[in-house]
Protein backbone atom coordinates (compact mmCIF):
# COMPACT_ATOMS: atom_id res chain seq x y z
CA UNK A 1 0.00 0.00 0.00
CA UNK A 2 3.04 2.26 1.26
CA UNK A 3 4.58 1.27 -2.53
CA UNK A 4 1.21 2.47 -4.31
CA UNK A 5 1.30 5.78 -2.64
CA UNK A 6 4.72 6.74 -3.24
CA UNK A 7 4.45 5.52 -7.30
CA UNK A 8 1.56 7.66 -7.28
CA UNK A 9 3.39 10.55 -6.04
CA UNK A 10 6.11 9.80 -8.53
CA UNK A 11 3.80 9.98 -10.87
CA UNK A 12 2.20 13.05 -9.88
CA UNK A 13 5.41 14.31 -9.67
CA UNK A 14 6.47 13.55 -13.12
CA UNK A 15 3.76 15.61 -14.13
CA UNK A 16 4.89 18.85 -12.80
CA UNK A 17 3.46 20.21 -16.83
CA UNK A 18 -0.04 19.39 -14.88
CA UNK A 19 0.98 21.37 -12.37
CA UNK A 20 0.22 19.60 -9.24
CA UNK A 21 1.13 20.07 -5.60
CA UNK A 22 2.03 17.17 -4.03
CA UNK A 23 1.49 17.36 -0.14
CA UNK A 24 4.63 15.23 0.35
CA UNK A 25 6.89 13.76 -2.37
CA UNK A 26 9.73 11.24 -1.04
CA UNK A 27 12.48 11.04 -2.31
CA UNK A 28 13.23 14.58 -3.28
CA UNK A 29 17.58 14.13 -3.73
CA UNK A 30 16.64 13.17 -7.32
CA UNK A 31 14.59 16.49 -8.35
CA UNK A 32 16.42 18.96 -5.85
CA UNK A 33 19.58 21.62 -7.05
CA UNK A 34 20.87 22.63 -3.88
CA UNK A 35 21.22 26.61 -3.40
CA UNK A 36 18.14 27.33 -5.14
CA UNK A 37 14.35 28.05 -4.52
CA UNK A 38 11.86 25.41 -5.24
CA UNK A 39 10.01 26.91 -7.92
CA UNK A 40 6.43 26.45 -9.18
CA UNK A 41 7.00 23.22 -11.57
CA UNK A 42 9.58 21.92 -8.75
CA UNK A 43 6.89 22.10 -6.40
CA UNK A 44 7.08 20.73 -3.05
CA UNK A 45 3.83 20.59 -0.80
CA UNK A 46 2.03 23.63 -1.36
CA UNK A 47 2.43 25.30 2.14
CA UNK A 48 6.42 24.40 1.46
CA UNK A 49 5.39 26.18 -1.64
CA UNK A 50 3.78 28.71 -0.89
CA UNK A 51 6.55 30.09 1.76
CA UNK A 52 8.93 30.15 -0.66
CA UNK A 53 11.29 27.80 0.72
CA UNK A 54 14.64 26.41 -0.11
CA UNK A 55 15.06 22.82 -1.21
CA UNK A 56 17.46 22.44 1.86
CA UNK A 57 14.58 23.46 3.86
CA UNK A 58 12.23 20.93 2.03
CA UNK A 59 15.20 18.63 2.51
CA UNK A 60 15.38 18.95 6.06
CA UNK A 61 12.01 18.71 6.88
CA UNK A 62 11.36 15.45 4.58
CA UNK A 63 14.57 14.02 6.11
CA UNK A 64 12.59 14.69 9.59
CA UNK A 65 9.78 12.64 8.48
CA UNK A 66 11.41 9.66 7.11
CA UNK A 67 13.45 9.65 10.73
CA UNK A 68 9.67 9.99 12.39
CA UNK A 69 8.17 7.55 10.17
CA UNK A 70 7.62 4.79 12.64
CA UNK A 71 5.71 7.12 15.32
CA UNK A 72 1.77 8.35 14.89
CA UNK A 73 -0.05 8.94 11.99
CA UNK A 74 0.86 10.91 9.26
CA UNK A 75 -2.65 11.87 8.47
CA UNK A 76 -6.05 11.92 9.96
CA UNK A 77 -8.75 12.29 8.00
CA UNK A 78 -12.07 13.81 10.21
CA UNK A 79 -15.39 13.28 8.74
CA UNK A 80 -17.59 15.85 10.81
CA UNK A 81 -21.16 14.80 10.35
CA UNK A 82 -20.60 11.31 9.99
CA UNK A 83 -23.78 9.63 10.79
CA UNK A 84 -25.35 11.33 8.06
CA UNK A 85 -26.02 10.81 3.90
CA UNK A 86 -23.54 12.09 2.34
CA UNK A 87 -20.96 10.50 4.66
CA UNK A 88 -22.13 6.99 4.45
CA UNK A 89 -23.05 7.43 0.96
CA UNK A 90 -20.00 9.02 -0.50
CA UNK A 91 -17.03 9.71 1.96
CA UNK A 92 -16.84 6.60 3.37
CA UNK A 93 -16.71 4.24 0.58
CA UNK A 94 -14.28 6.69 -1.51
CA UNK A 95 -12.11 6.55 1.64
CA UNK A 96 -12.44 2.94 1.34
CA UNK A 97 -11.64 2.44 -2.43
CA UNK A 98 -8.79 5.28 -1.76
CA UNK A 99 -7.58 3.03 1.02
CA UNK A 100 -8.01 -0.23 -0.26
CA UNK A 101 -6.21 0.84 -4.06
CA UNK A 102 -3.40 2.18 -1.84
CA UNK A 103 -3.97 5.51 -2.82
CA UNK A 104 -3.75 6.99 0.69
CA UNK A 105 -0.33 7.73 2.70
CA UNK A 106 0.83 5.05 4.94
CA UNK A 107 -0.53 5.88 8.88
CA UNK A 108 -3.69 7.48 7.35
CA UNK A 109 -6.27 7.21 10.42
CA UNK A 110 -10.12 8.41 10.43
CA UNK A 111 -11.99 9.90 12.92
CA UNK A 112 -16.23 10.50 12.46
CA UNK A 113 -17.73 13.11 14.55
CA UNK A 114 -21.52 13.87 14.78
CA UNK A 115 -23.99 14.19 17.02
CA UNK A 116 -25.59 10.91 17.17
CA UNK A 117 -23.76 8.22 19.27
CA UNK A 118 -22.58 5.17 16.99
CA UNK A 119 -20.46 2.81 17.32
CA UNK A 120 -17.57 1.75 14.50
CA UNK A 121 -19.83 -1.34 13.76
CA UNK A 122 -22.56 1.09 13.11
CA UNK A 123 -21.02 3.37 11.01
CA UNK A 124 -19.89 0.16 9.10
CA UNK A 125 -23.14 -1.69 9.04
CA UNK A 126 -24.58 2.11 7.43
CA UNK A 127 -21.81 2.41 4.63
CA UNK A 128 -21.30 -1.11 3.64
CA UNK A 129 -24.12 -1.40 1.19
CA UNK A 130 -22.35 1.62 -0.74
CA UNK A 131 -18.84 0.49 -0.46
CA UNK A 132 -19.16 -2.43 -3.00
CA UNK A 133 -17.32 -4.84 -1.38
CA UNK A 134 -15.57 -8.02 -3.70
CA UNK A 135 -16.85 -10.43 -0.58
CA UNK A 136 -14.13 -13.03 -1.18
CA UNK A 137 -11.27 -11.00 -1.59
CA UNK A 138 -11.59 -7.86 0.30
CA UNK A 139 -12.72 -8.92 3.58
CA UNK A 140 -9.88 -8.74 5.59
CA UNK A 141 -8.74 -5.72 4.02
CA UNK A 142 -12.02 -3.84 4.50
CA UNK A 143 -11.28 -5.25 8.55
CA UNK A 144 -7.95 -3.33 8.12
CA UNK A 145 -10.01 -0.23 6.63
CA UNK A 146 -12.30 0.16 10.05
CA UNK A 147 -9.47 -1.07 12.47
CA UNK A 148 -8.05 2.86 11.25
CA UNK A 149 -11.78 4.07 11.97
CA UNK A 150 -12.52 5.66 15.14
CA UNK A 151 -15.89 7.39 16.21
CA UNK A 152 -16.34 10.74 18.51
CA UNK A 153 -20.09 11.91 19.71
CA UNK A 154 -19.95 15.30 20.10
CA UNK A 155 -22.59 18.77 19.33
CA UNK A 156 -21.74 21.07 17.07
CA UNK A 157 -21.49 23.83 19.30
CA UNK A 158 -19.77 22.99 22.39
CA UNK A 159 -16.07 23.70 22.33
CA UNK A 160 -15.16 20.94 25.00
CA UNK A 161 -16.54 18.18 22.63
CA UNK A 162 -14.27 18.94 20.60
CA UNK A 163 -11.37 19.19 22.63
CA UNK A 164 -12.72 15.21 22.58
CA UNK A 165 -12.01 15.45 19.36
CA UNK A 166 -8.83 16.88 19.21
CA UNK A 167 -7.76 14.47 22.04
CA UNK A 168 -8.65 11.34 20.05
CA UNK A 169 -6.93 12.72 16.94
CA UNK A 170 -3.41 13.57 19.01
CA UNK A 171 -4.02 10.15 20.60
CA UNK A 172 -2.77 9.23 16.74
CA UNK A 173 0.35 10.94 17.19
CA UNK A 174 1.44 14.17 15.33
CA UNK A 175 -0.32 14.33 12.24
CA UNK A 176 -1.84 16.74 9.11
CA UNK A 177 -5.19 17.46 9.84
CA UNK A 178 -8.19 16.77 7.40
CA UNK A 179 -11.52 18.09 8.18
CA UNK A 180 -14.76 16.80 6.02
CA UNK A 181 -17.72 19.05 6.55
CA UNK A 182 -20.51 16.49 5.29
CA UNK A 183 -22.49 18.91 7.49
CA UNK A 184 -25.90 21.35 6.70
CA UNK A 185 -24.42 25.05 6.32
CA UNK A 186 -26.22 25.68 9.37
CA UNK A 187 -23.52 24.49 11.53
CA UNK A 188 -20.85 25.69 9.49
CA UNK A 189 -19.98 28.61 11.51
CA UNK A 190 -19.39 26.85 15.22
CA UNK A 191 -17.77 23.60 13.77
CA UNK A 192 -15.41 25.97 11.97
CA UNK A 193 -14.98 27.91 14.97
CA UNK A 194 -14.36 24.91 17.23
CA UNK A 195 -11.72 23.50 14.85
CA UNK A 196 -9.93 26.82 14.97
CA UNK A 197 -9.95 26.91 18.17
CA UNK A 198 -9.06 23.60 19.70
CA UNK A 199 -8.36 20.92 16.86
CA UNK A 200 -5.99 22.44 14.51
CA UNK A 201 -2.91 20.87 13.89
CA UNK A 202 0.70 21.49 15.71
CA UNK A 203 4.16 22.58 14.66
CA UNK A 204 4.97 22.08 10.84
CA UNK A 205 1.72 19.65 10.24
CA UNK A 206 -0.85 21.15 8.17
CA UNK A 207 -4.93 21.29 8.62
CA UNK A 208 -7.10 21.16 5.44
CA UNK A 209 -10.48 21.96 5.05
CA UNK A 210 -13.06 20.68 3.14
CA UNK A 211 -16.46 22.20 2.79
CA UNK A 212 -19.49 21.19 0.43
CA UNK A 213 -21.55 23.41 -1.27
CA UNK A 214 -24.10 24.91 -1.03
CA UNK A 215 -21.99 27.66 -0.67
CA UNK A 216 -24.23 30.28 0.99
CA UNK A 217 -27.83 31.28 -1.28
CA UNK A 218 -26.87 34.14 -2.77
CA UNK A 219 -23.86 36.44 -3.12
CA UNK A 220 -24.59 38.24 0.13
CA UNK A 221 -24.91 34.67 2.37
CA UNK A 222 -21.85 33.46 0.72
CA UNK A 223 -19.76 36.61 1.07
CA UNK A 224 -20.88 36.12 4.81
CA UNK A 225 -19.49 32.68 4.85
CA UNK A 226 -16.22 33.73 2.91
CA UNK A 227 -15.71 35.94 5.51
CA UNK A 228 -16.32 34.10 8.51
CA UNK A 229 -14.02 31.13 7.06
CA UNK A 230 -11.20 33.93 5.20
CA UNK A 231 -10.77 34.81 8.64
CA UNK A 232 -10.27 31.60 10.50
CA UNK A 233 -8.41 29.88 7.42
CA UNK A 234 -5.78 30.98 4.93
CA UNK A 235 -7.12 30.26 1.32
CA UNK A 236 -4.48 27.58 0.36
CA UNK A 237 -6.39 25.26 3.90
CA UNK A 238 -9.49 25.71 2.25
CA UNK A 239 -10.94 22.89 -0.17
CA UNK A 240 -14.64 23.96 -1.69
CA UNK A 241 -15.63 21.20 -3.65
CA UNK A 242 -17.51 20.97 -6.77
CA UNK A 243 -17.50 17.35 -7.33
CA UNK A 244 -18.42 17.99 -11.41
CA UNK A 245 -14.79 19.39 -11.40
CA UNK A 246 -13.69 15.46 -10.43
CA UNK A 247 -15.30 13.90 -13.30
CA UNK A 248 -13.12 12.75 -16.13
CA UNK A 249 -14.20 14.93 -19.11
CA UNK A 250 -14.42 17.55 -17.16
CA UNK A 251 -10.74 17.17 -16.05
CA UNK A 252 -10.51 16.28 -19.68
CA UNK A 253 -11.19 20.08 -21.15
CA UNK A 254 -7.90 21.30 -20.41
CA UNK A 255 -6.21 18.93 -22.53
CA UNK A 256 -8.75 18.76 -24.71
CA UNK A 257 -8.34 22.20 -25.77
CA UNK A 258 -4.74 23.19 -25.04
CA UNK A 259 -3.52 20.34 -26.00
CA UNK A 260 -4.46 20.11 -29.25
CA UNK A 261 -3.46 22.65 -32.29
CA UNK A 262 -6.73 21.61 -34.00
CA UNK A 263 -9.10 23.55 -31.43
CA UNK A 264 -7.50 26.79 -30.84
CA UNK A 265 -8.22 28.58 -33.85
CA UNK A 266 -11.52 28.03 -34.00
CA UNK A 267 -12.63 28.27 -30.80
CA UNK A 268 -14.42 31.85 -30.79
CA UNK A 269 -17.01 33.76 -31.76
CA UNK A 270 -15.44 33.47 -35.45
CA UNK A 271 -16.49 29.75 -35.60
CA UNK A 272 -18.77 29.04 -33.09
CA UNK A 273 -22.64 29.17 -33.03
CA UNK A 274 -23.59 28.39 -29.37
CA UNK A 275 -22.48 26.13 -27.21
CA UNK A 276 -25.20 24.12 -25.10
CA UNK A 277 -24.41 22.66 -21.46
CA UNK A 278 -26.22 20.19 -20.38
CA UNK A 279 -27.27 18.11 -17.15
CA UNK A 280 -30.88 16.35 -17.27
CA UNK A 281 -31.59 13.63 -14.31
CA UNK A 282 -34.70 10.96 -14.81
CA UNK A 283 -35.75 11.19 -11.42
CA UNK A 284 -37.19 13.18 -9.28
CA UNK A 285 -36.80 14.41 -5.60
CA UNK A 286 -37.00 11.09 -4.73
CA UNK A 287 -38.99 12.51 -0.86
CA UNK A 288 -36.27 14.71 -0.50
CA UNK A 289 -37.95 17.86 -1.65
CA UNK A 290 -38.02 19.74 1.80
CA UNK A 291 -34.51 20.35 0.96
CA UNK A 292 -34.57 21.48 -2.48
CA UNK A 293 -36.81 23.50 -2.40
CA UNK A 294 -34.73 25.84 -0.93
CA UNK A 295 -32.29 25.77 -3.66
CA UNK A 296 -34.08 24.97 -6.41
CA UNK A 297 -32.69 23.51 -9.71
CA UNK A 298 -30.66 27.23 -10.65
CA UNK A 299 -28.62 26.61 -6.79
CA UNK A 300 -28.42 23.17 -6.72
CA UNK A 301 -26.82 22.21 -10.37
CA UNK A 302 -26.85 25.66 -12.96
CA UNK A 303 -24.69 27.99 -10.20
CA UNK A 304 -22.24 25.47 -9.47
CA UNK A 305 -21.56 22.38 -11.69
CA UNK A 306 -22.76 23.84 -14.96
CA UNK A 307 -21.24 27.59 -14.46
CA UNK A 308 -18.13 25.74 -13.79
CA UNK A 309 -18.16 23.49 -16.31
CA UNK A 310 -18.63 27.04 -18.84
CA UNK A 311 -15.72 28.51 -16.85
CA UNK A 312 -13.60 25.84 -18.58
CA UNK A 313 -15.12 25.88 -21.69
CA UNK A 314 -14.56 29.88 -21.93
CA UNK A 315 -10.91 30.23 -20.46
CA UNK A 316 -7.90 31.66 -21.92
CA UNK A 317 -5.26 29.58 -21.83
CA UNK A 318 -3.62 29.80 -18.47
CA UNK A 319 0.48 31.03 -18.33
CA UNK A 320 0.72 27.59 -16.76
CA UNK A 321 -0.86 24.44 -14.97
CA UNK A 322 -0.70 25.59 -11.82
CA UNK A 323 -3.38 26.00 -9.64
CA UNK A 324 -3.76 29.92 -9.64
CA UNK A 325 -2.74 30.39 -12.82
CA UNK A 326 -6.11 28.40 -14.12
CA UNK A 327 -8.39 29.93 -11.18
CA UNK A 328 -7.20 33.46 -12.42
CA UNK A 329 -8.68 32.49 -15.74
CA UNK A 330 -11.60 31.25 -14.43
CA UNK A 331 -12.38 34.23 -12.79
CA UNK A 332 -11.56 36.30 -15.53
CA UNK A 333 -14.32 34.89 -17.76
CA UNK A 334 -16.70 34.63 -14.79
CA UNK A 335 -15.88 38.45 -14.25
CA UNK A 336 -17.18 38.81 -18.26
CA UNK A 337 -20.68 37.39 -17.89
CA UNK A 338 -23.46 39.86 -16.52
CA UNK A 339 -26.39 38.65 -15.13
CA UNK A 340 -28.81 36.62 -17.38
CA UNK A 341 -31.67 39.31 -19.27
CA UNK A 342 -35.07 37.75 -17.85
CA UNK A 343 -35.80 36.70 -21.77
CA UNK A 344 -32.94 34.35 -21.95
CA UNK A 345 -34.26 32.39 -18.99
CA UNK A 346 -36.75 29.76 -18.82
CA UNK A 347 -38.18 27.83 -15.80
CA UNK A 348 -39.87 24.86 -14.96
CA UNK A 349 -41.22 22.48 -12.92
CA UNK A 350 -42.27 18.98 -13.41
CA UNK A 351 -45.70 17.52 -13.09
CA UNK A 352 -46.68 13.95 -12.65
CA UNK A 353 -47.13 11.45 -15.77
CA UNK A 354 -50.59 9.62 -15.33
CA UNK A 355 -49.40 7.13 -17.80
CA UNK A 356 -46.25 6.82 -15.91
CA UNK A 357 -45.50 3.94 -13.49
CA UNK A 358 -44.35 4.40 -9.91
CA UNK A 359 -42.57 7.87 -8.77
CA UNK A 360 -43.51 9.17 -12.57
CA UNK A 361 -46.92 9.42 -11.26
CA UNK A 362 -46.21 11.92 -8.78
CA UNK A 363 -45.53 15.81 -9.68
CA UNK A 364 -42.90 17.80 -7.55
CA UNK A 365 -45.75 19.51 -5.57
CA UNK A 366 -46.93 16.06 -4.88
CA UNK A 367 -43.99 15.44 -2.27
CA UNK A 368 -45.12 15.63 0.94
CA UNK A 369 -42.11 17.42 2.31
CA UNK A 370 -42.38 20.50 -0.54
CA UNK A 371 -44.54 23.54 0.78
CA UNK A 372 -47.94 23.66 -0.81
CA UNK A 373 -47.93 26.14 -4.16
CA UNK A 374 -44.20 25.61 -4.10
CA UNK A 375 -42.67 27.95 -7.45
CA UNK A 376 -39.25 26.41 -6.75
CA UNK A 377 -38.14 25.44 -10.05
CA UNK A 378 -36.83 21.63 -10.66
CA UNK A 379 -35.60 22.53 -14.40
CA UNK A 380 -34.07 25.89 -16.01
CA UNK A 381 -32.21 26.84 -19.54
CA UNK A 382 -30.41 30.11 -18.95
CA UNK A 383 -28.38 32.10 -21.60
CA UNK A 384 -25.33 34.03 -20.80
CA UNK A 385 -22.92 35.93 -22.58
CA UNK A 386 -19.24 36.19 -21.96
CA UNK A 387 -18.47 40.08 -23.06
CA UNK A 388 -14.80 39.78 -24.33
CA UNK A 389 -13.31 39.74 -28.03
CA UNK A 390 -13.47 35.91 -28.11
CA UNK A 391 -16.87 35.37 -26.90
CA UNK A 392 -18.89 38.63 -27.35
CA UNK A 393 -22.27 37.52 -29.01
CA UNK A 394 -21.65 33.98 -28.80
CA UNK A 395 -24.46 32.37 -26.25
CA UNK A 396 -23.26 30.00 -23.71
CA UNK A 397 -26.81 28.20 -23.21
CA UNK A 398 -27.25 26.52 -19.72
CA UNK A 399 -29.90 23.51 -19.66
CA UNK A 400 -30.24 21.64 -16.21
CA UNK A 401 -33.71 19.91 -14.67
CA UNK A 402 -34.79 16.50 -12.83
CA UNK A 403 -37.58 14.30 -13.92
CA UNK A 404 -36.58 14.41 -17.50
CA UNK A 405 -36.20 11.57 -20.21
CA UNK A 406 -32.73 10.77 -19.66
CA UNK A 407 -29.31 10.69 -17.37
CA UNK A 408 -27.14 12.72 -19.36
CA UNK A 409 -24.57 15.65 -18.69
CA UNK A 410 -22.80 17.25 -21.57
CA UNK A 411 -21.38 19.75 -23.13
CA UNK A 412 -22.52 20.43 -26.77
CA UNK A 413 -20.27 23.38 -29.36
CA UNK A 414 -22.24 23.69 -32.45
CA UNK A 415 -20.33 25.55 -35.06
CA UNK A 416 -21.61 28.07 -37.39
CA UNK A 417 -22.76 27.55 -41.12
CA UNK A 418 -20.16 26.84 -43.67
CA UNK A 419 -19.42 29.85 -45.89
CA UNK A 420 -20.31 29.87 -49.46
CA UNK A 421 -21.76 26.28 -49.48
CA UNK A 422 -21.64 24.57 -52.43
CA UNK A 423 -23.63 21.79 -51.75
CA UNK A 424 -27.46 21.68 -52.64
CA UNK A 425 -29.48 23.29 -49.83
CA UNK A 426 -29.61 22.09 -46.39
CA UNK A 427 -27.72 19.15 -47.19
CA UNK A 428 -24.89 20.43 -45.49
CA UNK A 429 -25.33 20.36 -41.33
CA UNK A 430 -23.57 22.12 -39.11
CA UNK A 431 -20.54 20.81 -37.09
CA UNK A 432 -21.02 19.70 -33.10
CA UNK A 433 -17.78 18.51 -30.93
CA UNK A 434 -20.14 16.86 -28.18
CA UNK A 435 -17.67 16.04 -24.66
CA UNK A 436 -20.21 13.77 -22.56
CA UNK A 437 -19.09 13.75 -19.17
CA UNK A 438 -21.94 11.15 -18.30
CA UNK A 439 -22.92 8.34 -18.93
CA UNK A 440 -20.49 6.67 -20.83
CA UNK A 441 -17.62 9.11 -21.27
CA UNK A 442 -17.13 10.20 -25.31
CA UNK A 443 -16.14 12.83 -27.50
CA UNK A 444 -17.56 13.05 -30.72
CA UNK A 445 -17.26 15.26 -33.79
CA UNK A 446 -20.53 15.52 -35.49
CA UNK A 447 -19.34 16.25 -39.07
CA UNK A 448 -20.05 15.87 -42.58
CA UNK A 449 -18.97 13.30 -44.95
CA UNK A 450 -19.05 11.53 -48.11
CA UNK A 451 -21.85 8.96 -48.26
CA UNK A 452 -19.57 5.90 -48.74
CA UNK A 453 -19.56 4.53 -52.44
CA UNK A 454 -20.85 5.80 -55.86
CA UNK A 455 -23.30 8.33 -54.26
CA UNK A 456 -21.86 12.02 -54.69
CA UNK A 457 -23.88 13.24 -51.68
CA UNK A 458 -23.11 14.52 -48.46
CA UNK A 459 -24.24 12.74 -44.94
CA UNK A 460 -23.56 13.54 -41.06
CA UNK A 461 -21.07 10.73 -39.48
CA UNK A 462 -18.77 11.79 -37.07
CA UNK A 463 -15.01 11.29 -35.31
CA UNK A 464 -16.18 9.16 -32.39
CA UNK A 465 -13.86 8.71 -29.36
CA UNK A 466 -16.15 6.95 -27.04
CA UNK A 467 -13.90 5.67 -23.99
CA UNK A 468 -15.28 2.23 -23.13
CA UNK A 469 -14.40 1.10 -26.69
CA UNK A 470 -10.62 3.40 -26.73
CA UNK A 471 -9.60 2.83 -23.05
CA UNK A 472 -10.88 -0.86 -22.56
CA UNK A 473 -11.24 -1.98 -18.89
CA UNK A 474 -9.53 1.24 -17.83
CA UNK A 475 -10.06 2.17 -14.08
CA UNK A 476 -12.76 5.40 -14.12
CA UNK A 477 -12.09 6.56 -10.91
CA UNK A 478 -15.26 8.41 -8.78
CA UNK A 479 -14.74 12.29 -8.90
CA UNK A 480 -14.71 12.10 -5.14
CA UNK A 481 -11.92 10.15 -5.14
CA UNK A 482 -10.10 12.20 -7.43
CA UNK A 483 -10.62 15.37 -5.68
CA UNK A 484 -10.44 13.66 -1.52
CA UNK A 485 -6.53 12.39 -3.16
CA UNK A 486 -6.58 15.94 -4.30
CA UNK A 487 -6.63 17.15 -0.57
CA UNK A 488 -4.07 15.02 0.24
CA UNK A 489 -1.60 16.16 -1.88
CA UNK A 490 -2.63 19.44 -1.62
CA UNK A 491 -3.53 20.27 -4.93
CA UNK A 492 -6.50 23.00 -5.63
CA UNK A 493 -6.59 22.89 -9.26
CA UNK A 494 -10.25 21.18 -9.14
CA UNK A 495 -11.66 23.53 -6.39
CA UNK A 496 -13.64 26.29 -5.97
CA UNK A 497 -11.77 29.61 -5.07
CA UNK A 498 -13.24 32.37 -3.13
CA UNK A 499 -13.59 34.88 -5.88
CA UNK A 500 -14.59 32.40 -7.95
CA UNK A 501 -17.73 31.99 -5.95
CA UNK A 502 -18.28 35.86 -5.91
CA UNK A 503 -18.48 35.90 -9.69
CA UNK A 504 -20.62 33.02 -9.58
CA UNK A 505 -22.98 34.51 -7.36
CA UNK A 506 -22.87 38.32 -8.96
CA UNK A 507 -24.21 36.41 -12.29
CA UNK A 508 -27.03 34.43 -10.66
CA UNK A 509 -28.21 36.46 -7.57
CA UNK A 510 -30.58 38.89 -9.05
CA UNK A 511 -32.16 36.16 -11.19
CA UNK A 512 -32.53 34.24 -7.38
CA UNK A 513 -34.10 37.31 -6.24
CA UNK A 514 -36.30 38.46 -8.89
CA UNK A 515 -37.81 34.81 -8.38
CA UNK A 516 -38.20 35.02 -5.02
CA UNK A 517 -39.59 38.10 -5.05
CA UNK A 518 -41.98 38.14 -7.84
CA UNK A 519 -42.27 34.16 -7.89
CA UNK A 520 -43.51 33.47 -11.52
CA UNK A 521 -45.14 30.45 -12.36
CA UNK A 522 -42.62 27.63 -13.91
CA UNK A 523 -43.65 26.08 -16.54
CA UNK A 524 -44.80 22.56 -16.43
CA UNK A 525 -43.44 19.71 -17.67
CA UNK A 526 -44.32 16.15 -17.43
CA UNK A 527 -42.04 13.82 -15.67
CA UNK A 528 -39.91 11.44 -18.15
CA UNK A 529 -40.00 14.79 -20.74
CA UNK A 530 -37.32 16.54 -22.42
CA UNK A 531 -38.32 19.71 -20.18
CA UNK A 532 -40.60 22.49 -21.03
CA UNK A 533 -41.08 23.26 -25.10
CA UNK A 534 -40.15 27.30 -24.45
CA UNK A 535 -36.87 25.48 -23.71
CA UNK A 536 -36.26 24.48 -27.13
CA UNK A 537 -37.68 27.60 -28.25
CA UNK A 538 -35.08 29.77 -26.25
CA UNK A 539 -31.80 27.46 -27.71
CA UNK A 540 -33.46 28.04 -31.20
CA UNK A 541 -33.39 31.95 -30.47
CA UNK A 542 -29.85 31.83 -29.45
CA UNK A 543 -28.76 29.97 -32.66
CA UNK A 544 -28.56 26.37 -31.60
CA UNK A 545 -29.99 24.26 -34.51
CA UNK A 546 -31.69 20.75 -34.19
CA UNK A 547 -32.33 18.99 -37.03
CA UNK A 548 -32.69 16.06 -35.81
CA UNK A 549 -31.33 13.99 -39.15
CA UNK A 550 -28.09 13.32 -37.50
CA UNK A 551 -27.94 8.85 -36.62
CA UNK A 552 -25.19 7.29 -34.57
CA UNK A 553 -24.08 4.17 -35.69
CA UNK A 554 -22.23 1.90 -32.96
CA UNK A 555 -18.77 1.55 -33.56
CA UNK A 556 -19.32 -1.84 -32.43
CA UNK A 557 -21.45 -2.48 -35.76
CA UNK A 558 -19.60 -2.60 -38.85
CA UNK A 559 -22.04 -0.92 -41.41
CA UNK A 560 -20.13 -2.29 -44.45
CA UNK A 561 -20.24 -5.95 -44.81
CA UNK A 562 -17.32 -7.48 -45.25
CA UNK A 563 -16.92 -8.64 -48.63
CA UNK A 564 -16.70 -12.43 -49.21
CA UNK A 565 -12.88 -12.87 -51.77
N1 LIG B 1 -19.21 7.96 -29.25
C1 LIG B 1 -20.44 7.80 -28.94
O1 LIG B 1 -20.75 7.16 -27.99
C2 LIG B 1 -21.39 8.45 -29.78
C3 LIG B 1 -22.66 8.44 -29.40
N2 LIG B 1 -23.57 9.06 -30.10
C4 LIG B 1 -24.94 8.96 -29.61
O2 LIG B 1 -25.80 9.10 -30.68
C5 LIG B 1 -26.98 9.78 -30.25
C6 LIG B 1 -27.24 10.97 -31.08
O3 LIG B 1 -26.16 11.87 -30.94
P1 LIG B 1 -26.28 13.41 -31.17
O4 LIG B 1 -25.51 14.25 -31.49
O5 LIG B 1 -25.55 13.97 -30.31
O6 LIG B 1 -27.57 13.55 -32.02
P2 LIG B 1 -28.64 14.61 -32.34
O7 LIG B 1 -28.00 15.79 -32.94
O8 LIG B 1 -29.66 13.91 -33.11
O9 LIG B 1 -29.27 15.03 -30.99
C7 LIG B 1 -28.65 15.94 -30.20
C8 LIG B 1 -29.47 16.24 -29.01
O10 LIG B 1 -30.42 17.19 -29.35
C9 LIG B 1 -31.45 17.19 -28.42
N3 LIG B 1 -32.77 17.37 -29.03
C10 LIG B 1 -33.71 16.47 -29.32
N4 LIG B 1 -34.82 17.09 -29.80
C11 LIG B 1 -34.53 18.39 -29.81
C12 LIG B 1 -35.25 19.53 -30.21
N5 LIG B 1 -36.47 19.47 -30.69
N6 LIG B 1 -34.63 20.72 -30.09
C13 LIG B 1 -33.40 20.82 -29.61
N7 LIG B 1 -32.69 19.76 -29.21
C14 LIG B 1 -33.24 18.57 -29.32
C15 LIG B 1 -31.37 15.91 -27.72
O11 LIG B 1 -30.87 16.15 -26.44
P3 LIG B 1 -31.75 16.74 -25.33
O12 LIG B 1 -32.99 15.96 -25.20
O13 LIG B 1 -30.83 16.63 -24.18
O14 LIG B 1 -32.08 18.13 -25.65
C16 LIG B 1 -30.29 15.15 -28.47
O15 LIG B 1 -29.54 14.33 -27.64
C17 LIG B 1 -26.77 10.16 -28.82
O16 LIG B 1 -27.41 9.21 -28.02
C18 LIG B 1 -25.30 10.09 -28.67
O17 LIG B 1 -24.95 9.83 -27.36
C19 LIG B 1 -23.22 9.76 -31.17
C20 LIG B 1 -21.94 9.79 -31.62
C21 LIG B 1 -20.91 9.10 -30.97
O1 LIG C 1 -24.66 18.29 -6.70
C1 LIG C 1 -25.58 17.62 -7.12
O2 LIG C 1 -25.31 16.68 -8.06
C2 LIG C 1 -26.15 15.56 -8.19
C3 LIG C 1 -25.78 14.89 -9.50
O3 LIG C 1 -24.46 14.43 -9.44
P1 LIG C 1 -23.99 13.28 -10.44
O4 LIG C 1 -22.53 13.15 -10.17
O5 LIG C 1 -24.77 12.06 -10.10
O6 LIG C 1 -24.28 13.76 -11.81
C4 LIG C 1 -27.62 15.95 -8.16
O7 LIG C 1 -28.42 14.79 -8.14
C5 LIG C 1 -27.88 16.76 -6.88
O8 LIG C 1 -29.22 17.23 -6.92
C6 LIG C 1 -26.96 17.93 -6.81
O9 LIG C 1 -27.09 18.54 -5.54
Amino acid sequence: MFKKYNELVEAKRGQVHLGLQLGRRPPYEQVSYPGQTISQTEMASSDLYMKNVSVEEVLAKIRDEVEHEGHGASHVFVILGASGDLAKKKIYPTLWWLFRDGLLPPKTYFIGYARTKLTIEDVQKNCLPYMKVAKEDEAGKLKEFFKLNDYVAGSYDQTQDFVKLNKAIEAKGSSNRLFYMALPPSVFEPVTLNIKAVCMSKGDKWTRIVVEKPFGKDLESSNRLSSHLSALFKEEELYRIDHYLGKEMVQNLMVLRFGNRIFSPIWNRDNIASIVISFKEPFGTQGRGGYFDEFGILRDVMQNHLLQILTLVAMEKPPSTHAEDIRNEKVKVLKSIPPPDLKNVVLGQYIGDPKGSGEAQLGYLDDPTVPKGSVTPTFATVALFVKNERWDGVPFILRCGKALNERKAEVRVQFKDVAGDIFPKGEVKRNELVIRVQPSEAIYMKMMAKTPGMSISCEESELDLTYGSRYRGVNMPDAYERLILDVFMGSQIHFVRSDELFEAWRIFTPLLHYIEEHKPKPIDYVYGSRGPMESDELMIKNDFRYTGSYKWRSNSISPFPTKQI
